[in-house]
C-alpha cells in the first residue's frame, strides 16, 4: 500500500489555475498529437497573466504590485549540506540560480527522469522562492530572513506561525531547534522575545490564556497549582541532564499499549547544548513596546501523532511506560477551534522555556527510518502566547493576547519504503494530514482567486493538524513557510513532489487582519447609513486601513453595541439579497434544465423515430425473403402434388379401361355381392337424380308464381309501406330458396360421389363416411325447410292481410253489407269476407310449394304409412334400407343402425 506524495493538493483538479500553479503533467497525454514539451517546466511567478508553458509560482517578489493591500504568504527555502555519507550523491540536481530561482536537474534513475524519457514530463523544472537558503547559510541567517520579524510582529499583538515542511531527513527539526552553538530559530525567538521585554514582564501568575485566545483569571488555589506544575516540568529537566548519560524514557503511544517512542540520548543532548547565550545569538535590534502595558508569556508544546492530539507537557514523568491521555479539539462560542485542556505554562526567561521545549521533547514520538535515525514521526507544535496586561488596573486588565506558533511537520515519505507496520502506518497518518494541507491551501487559494465564484468548502476539518492551524490561513494571523530539501539524488522524486506543494503555498494571500475588521467596524459607527447600501465600502475602508490603525479593544461598550446592531442589519440585508440571488439562480437553473431536457427528448424522439423506421424497414425485407421462400417452397409443392395427381389420373384411367374390359366379361362368381350392391346404388341414385330434377322444376315453377304473386301484390303510393314486412319475408323466403338450391346441388355431387365411390369399389369406411355426411346434409336442409315453412306461412298471412287492406280500400262502403262470397273466388281475389282466422284454419286448397319439394314429407300425396314413416328418414338411409333384403321391420329403425350394419 503506497501512498505517493506526489498530490497532496490532487484534489482540486477541477480548479484551472490551480493547474496552472503545477506542471502540466496532467494535461499533457497523447502520442503522436501530443505537443512538444518546453525543455524546462517553469514554476514562477504568474497569476495575472496566464503563462505560455506552464509555471509554478513560489513566492512574489517583494514590491510586486501584489503587495500593497495583501501580501502574499512567504515561502522560503532552504538546502541542507550532505552528510560525510551522503557526500558524491548530489549529482548537481539542485542548483541555484540566484536567491530566489532553484533549478532541478532529474538524476538519470529518478522516476521523473523516466517519465521524461516518455514525453509525459520535463526533467528539468525551476521554482521560485521568497527566499533560498544554501547549505551554507548558518542558523543567524535563517533566522534574520525568516523569524526576526515575526517576533517583533508578535510583540506588536499579531499572531504569526511559521511551519517546516519537507522530506524526512531534511532538516526541518534542525532548523527549528539546531544542535550544538547553531539554535534554531524557535531558541534565537525566544532568546530574542526575552530580550525585547526585560523589564516588562507581568510577573504574576494570575491570568491564565485559555481556550481559542481567551484569559482566565486564576485564583490562589489556581495560581499555586499553575506553580507546581512548571517547577515540576523545570525541575524534570534538571534531573534528566544530570541523567543524561545514556538513559532513555519510553512513553506509550496511546495505541495499542505500545510503545512506539524511542529517546535518543544523543540528539537531546546535542539540543540541549544549544547555546541560549543572547550575546552568543548575535541578536540585535529592538521593538517599540506599548507604553504601559507588561507582558505575561505563556508556552504549550503537543504533538499530533497518527492523528490523536498528546500534550507533551502533560508530565509526572516516571520510568515506566504508560498510556498517554488524548487531548481533544473543541470550538469556543465564535467557532474557532482550540485544544481543550492543554498545558500552558508561565514562563519568566528563555532558558526556562528552552527547559520546558527540553522536557516536552522527551515525551515526543521519534523513530528510526531508513532515511533518518531519528526521525519526528508526529507534527510537533510549540506555541508562546503573549498577554498584553495592562498593569494599572487593581487585578490586572489583558488588552491583547498574541501567540507566535511555531510547527515541525513530520517528514513525508514513500510508504513503500516502511518495513515495519507501525511506521507504515506514521507515514500514512502523516501523509494525510499533509494531503489534507495540501488542499486547505489549494481551496484557499481558489477562493481568492475566484471571488465571483462560489467559494469552495476549506477542508480544515479533514485533518487535526489543519484544524489546529485553521486560524492562521482564516485571518487570525500570518503564516510563513520554510522547504526543507536535501540535496541527495537518492530521494530527487520525493524533493519534488514537496516543492510543488510548496509553490501552491506561495499562491495564498493572508487572510485580512485584524486591524482590517478594526477599520471597518469603525467605518460602520462612522457612517452606518452608508455602509449597506454599496459592496464598495469595504474594500474602500481596507485601502483606508493605516489611518484606522486602531484597536477594537479601546473602543466603549455603547460604540460597540452600535456597530454589532449595524452588522446585524448588515447581515439580514445580506442575507435577503443571498435569497434572491439564489431564487434567481435557481430559476434559471431550472430553465436551463427543462431546456436540455427538452432537447433530449427531441433527441430521443428523433433516435426513436429512426429506430422503428430502420426496424419495421428490417422486418418487411425479413417477411419479403420469407414470402419468396413461401412461395418456393408452396410452387414446389404445389407441382410435386400435381405430378401426383397426374400420377393418380392416369393409374386411374388405366384402372377404369381394366374395369371396362372386365365389364364386358362375364362375371365372376365371387364378384356377385359386390356387382348387386352397387346396382342397388345405381337405382337408387337414379331415382334420386329424378326426384331432384322434379324438385328443381318445381321449385322454377313455384319461383315464378312468387314472382307474379309480388307483381300482384306491387302497389304504388302509400301501399308500399305496408307491403314492405311481406316483402322482407318473402326476400328471406327467396334466400331460403336460394339456399335449398344450393343444398339440393350439393346432394347431387354428394350422390355422385357416392356413386363415384361405389363405382370405385371403396371400402365400406369411406362409404360410411360419405353418407354420414350426406345425412348431415339432409338433417339440416330438412331444418331449413321447416324454417322456410314457418316462413311462408306467416308471409302468406301478410299476404293475406294486405289482400284484405286492398280489397277494404277498392270496396265502396256499401259492400260492407255485401253476401258472401264462394270460398273459391276470395281465394282468388283475396276477398275481405274471409277472415284472417278463416284463412288460417282453412288454408286454400292450393297445395304449398315447399311441400311438394319432397314427396315424403307432402301429406296429399300417394304415400302409405310406411312411405310417411319412411319420410322421416333421410335419403342415404333410404338408399341404405333399399339394399336390405326384405323391408324394414320397424319405422324406428335408424340410418345409424342401418349403417352398423355395413
Ligand atoms: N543545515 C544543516 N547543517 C548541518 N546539518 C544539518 C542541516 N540540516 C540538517 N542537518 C542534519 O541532518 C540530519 C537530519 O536532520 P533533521 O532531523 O532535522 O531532519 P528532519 O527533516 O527533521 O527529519 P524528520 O522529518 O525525519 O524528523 C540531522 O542529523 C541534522 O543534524
Amino acid at each position: 500500500m503506497a501512498l505517493s506524495l506526489s498530490s497532496p493538493y490532487g484534489c482540486h483538479s477541477d480548479d484551472e489555475e490551480d493547474l496552472a500553479v503545477f506542471e502540466s503533467t496532467a494535461a499533457e497525454h497523447g502520442g503522436m498529437t501530443r505537443p512538444r514539451l518546453p525543455e524546462v517546466s517553469v514554476i514562477s511567478p504568474g497569476l495575472e497573466t496566464r503563462p505560455t508553458i506552464t509555471q509554478l509560482k513560489v513566492a512574489a517578489k517583494p514590491g510586486s504590485s501584489d503587495e500593497g493591500t495583501s501580501e502574499r504568504v512567504k515561502v522560503f527555502l532552504r538546502i541542507r549540506p550532505l552528510t560525510d555519507s551522503e557526500k558524491g550523491q548530489e549529482q548537481g540536481c539542485v542548483a541555484i540560480q540566484d536567491e530566489e530561482t532553484l533549478l532541478l536537474k532529474a538524476p538519470y534513475e529518478s522516476q521523473n527522469m523516466r517519465t521524461a524519457e516518455r514525453g509525459i514530463t520535463q526533467s528539468i523544472h525551476k521554482f521560485s522562492f521568497s527566499k533560498i537558503f544554501g547549505p551554507d547559510t548558518t542558523q543567524q541567517q535563517i533566522y534574520e530572513g525568516t523569524m526576526k520579524k515575526m517576533v517583533n510582529d508578535v510583540l506588536k499583538g499579531e499572531n504569526r506561525l511559521l511551519y517546516t515542511y519537507g522530506v524526512t531527513n531534511s532538516g526541518k527539526t534542525y532548523t527549528i531547534q539546531g544542535n550544538g552553538r547553531e539554535a534554531g530559530l524557535l531558541p534565537r525567538a525566544l532568546v530574542s522575545l526575552f530580550r525585547k521585554l526585560q523589564g516588562r514582564l507581568y510577573g504574576a501568575m494570575d491570568l491564565k490564556p485559555v481556550m481559542y485566545q481567551d484569559v482566565r483569571q486564576l485564583d490562589n488555589s489556581e495560581i499555586k497549582t499553575e506553580e507546581i506544575r512548571r517547577n515540576s516540568l523545570l525541575k524534570e529537566d534538571e534531573n534528566q541532564t544530570s541523567r543524561r548519560a545514556g538513559t532513555t524514557t519510553a512513553w506509550d503511544s496511546g495505541i495499542g499499549g505500545l510503545s512506539s517512542t524511542t529517546h535518543t540520548a544523543t540528539q537531546l543532548e546535542e539540543t540541549d547544548s544549544v547555546c541560549l547565550d543572547p550575546d552568543s545569538l548575535s541578536l540585535s535590534g529592538g521593538c517599540d513596546l506599548e507604553e504601559g502595558v507588561q507582558f505575561s508569556v505563556w508556552v504549550s508544546f503537543y504533538e499530533i501523532y497518527n492523528e490523536f492530539l498528546y500534550d507533551l507537557l502533560d508530565a509526572s514523568p516516571s520510568q515506566q511506560p504508560r498510556k498517554r491521555v488524548t487531548l481533544r479539539l473543541s470550538d469556543d462560542k465564535q467557532g474557532n477551534p482550540y485544544v481543550k485542556d492543554l498545558t500552558w505554562i508561565q514562563i519568566r526567561s528563555a532558558e526556562e522555556a528552552w527547559r520546558i521545549l527540553k522536557a516536552g521533547r522527551r515525551n515526543q514520538s521519534f523513530a528510526s527510518t531508513h532515511l533518518n535515525h531519528n526521525s519526528s514521526r508526529s507534527h510537533s507544535i510549540f506555541s508562546i502566547r503573549v498577554l498584553h496586561v495592562h498593569p494599572e488596573a487593581s487585578t490586572g486588565q489583558v488588552m491583547h493576547i498574541s501567540e507566535l506558533t511555531v510547527c515541525d511537520l513530520a517528514g513525508s515519505e514513500r510508504c513503500k519504503e516502511q518495513r515495519n507496520g507501525e511506521r507504515m502506518k506514521e507515514a500514512n497518518n502523516i501523509n494525510t494530514s499533509l494531503l489534507t494541507l495540501g488542499r486547505c491551501i489549494a481551496a484557499l487559494r481558489h477562493n481568492q482567486n475566484n471571488k465571483s465564484r462560489p467559494p469552495l468548502m476549506v477542508p480544515f476539518r479533514d485533518s487535526k493538524l489543519t484544524r489546529v492551524l485553521q486560524g492562521f490561513f482564516c485571518g487570525r494571523g500570518i503564516s510563513c513557510m520554510v522547504v526543507n530539501i536535501n540535496p541527495c539524488t537518492s530521494i530527487y522524486d520525493e524533493t519534488l513532489q514537496a516543492l510543488k506543494f510548496s509553490a501552491i503555498a506561495t499562491q495564498l494571500l493572508h487572510g485580512p487582519s485584524t486591524k482590517t475588521r478594526v477599520a471597518y467596524i469603525l467605518s460602520l459607527l462612522r457612517d452606518p447609513a452608508a455602509h449597506g447600501s454599496e459592496s464598495t465600502v469595504i474594500e474602500e475602508e481596507e485601502d483606508e486601513s493605516d489611518e484606522e490603525d486602531g484597536d477594537i479593544t479601546l473602543l466603549n461598550t455603547e460604540s460597540l453595541l452600535q456597530a454589532i446592531d449595524i452588522l446585524k442589519r448588515e447581515v439580514l440585508r445580506q442575507r435577503e439579497e443571498k435569497i434572491v440571488l439564489e431564487a434567481n439562480v435557481r430559476e434559471q437553473v431550472v430553465s436551463e434544465m427543462m431546456e436540455v431536457i427538452t432537447s433530449m427528448q427531441e433527441g430521443f424522439t428523433e433516435t426513436l423515430e429512426a429506430q422503428t423506421a430502420l426496424i419495421e424497414e428490417r422486418y418487411e425485407n425479413k417477411i419479403c425473403i420469407l414470402q419468396e421462400h413461401l412461395k418456393k417452397f408452396y410452387r414446389q409443392e404445389l407441382k410435386e402434388r400435381d405430378e401426383e395427381i397426374e400420377a393418380l389420373a392416369a393409374a386411374l384411367d388405366k384402372k377404369q379401361k381394366e374395369d371396362g374390359v372386365s365389364m364386358t366379361t362375364p362375371p365372376v362368381e365371387s364378384e356377385g355381392p359386390r356387382r348387386s350392391l352397387r346396382l342397388s346404388f345405381q337405382t337408387e341414385l337414379n331415382r334420386l337424380r329424378v326426384e331432384l330434377d322434379q324438385c328443381r322444376a318445381e321449385l322454377l315453377t313455384k319461383t315464378q308464381d312468387l314472382v307474379k304473386l309480388r307483381m300482384k301484390l306491387d302497389v304504388p303510393g302509400s301501399a308500399g309501406a305496408l307491403t314492405t314486412a311481406a316483402d322482407r319475408k318473402l326476400q328471406e323466403g327467396q334466400r331460403n330458396l336460394r339456399q335449398l338450391r344450393l343444398d339440393l346441388q350439393k346432394l347431387g355431387v354428394d350422390l355422385q360421389s357416392g356413386e363415384r365411390a361405389c363405382c370405385r369399389n371403396t371400402g365400406g369406411e369411406r362409404l360410411r363416411q360419405t353418407l354420414t355426411a350426406a345425412d348431415d346434409t339432409l338433417v339440416k336442409q330438412n331444418q331449413i325447410l321447416l324454417e322456410l315453412q314457418n316462413d311462408l306461412t306467416l308471409v302468406k298471412a301478410d299476404l293475406r292481410r294486405k289482400a284484405d287492406t286492398l280489397a277494404g280500400r277498392a270496396q265502396p262502403p256499401t259492400t260492407t253489407f255485401a253476401a258472401p262470397t264462394t270460398p273459391g273466388s276470395c281465394k282468388k281475389k283475396g276477398c275481405m269476407a274471409t277472415t284472417p282466422s278463416e284463412c288460417e284454419n282453412r288454408p286454400p286448397q292450393k297445395r304449398p310449394f315447399f311441400q311438394s319439394l319432397f314427396p315424403t314429407r307432402t301429406p296429399s300425396r300417394k304415400y302409405n304409412a310406411h312411405a310417411a314413416a319412411e319420410s322421416s328418414l333421410t335419403p342415404s338411409s333410404r338408399i341404405l334400407r333399399s339394399r336390405q333384403p326384405s323391408p324394414p321391420p320397424s319405422p324406428l329403425l335408424t340410418p345409424r343402425s342401418l349403417r352398423g350394419k355395413y
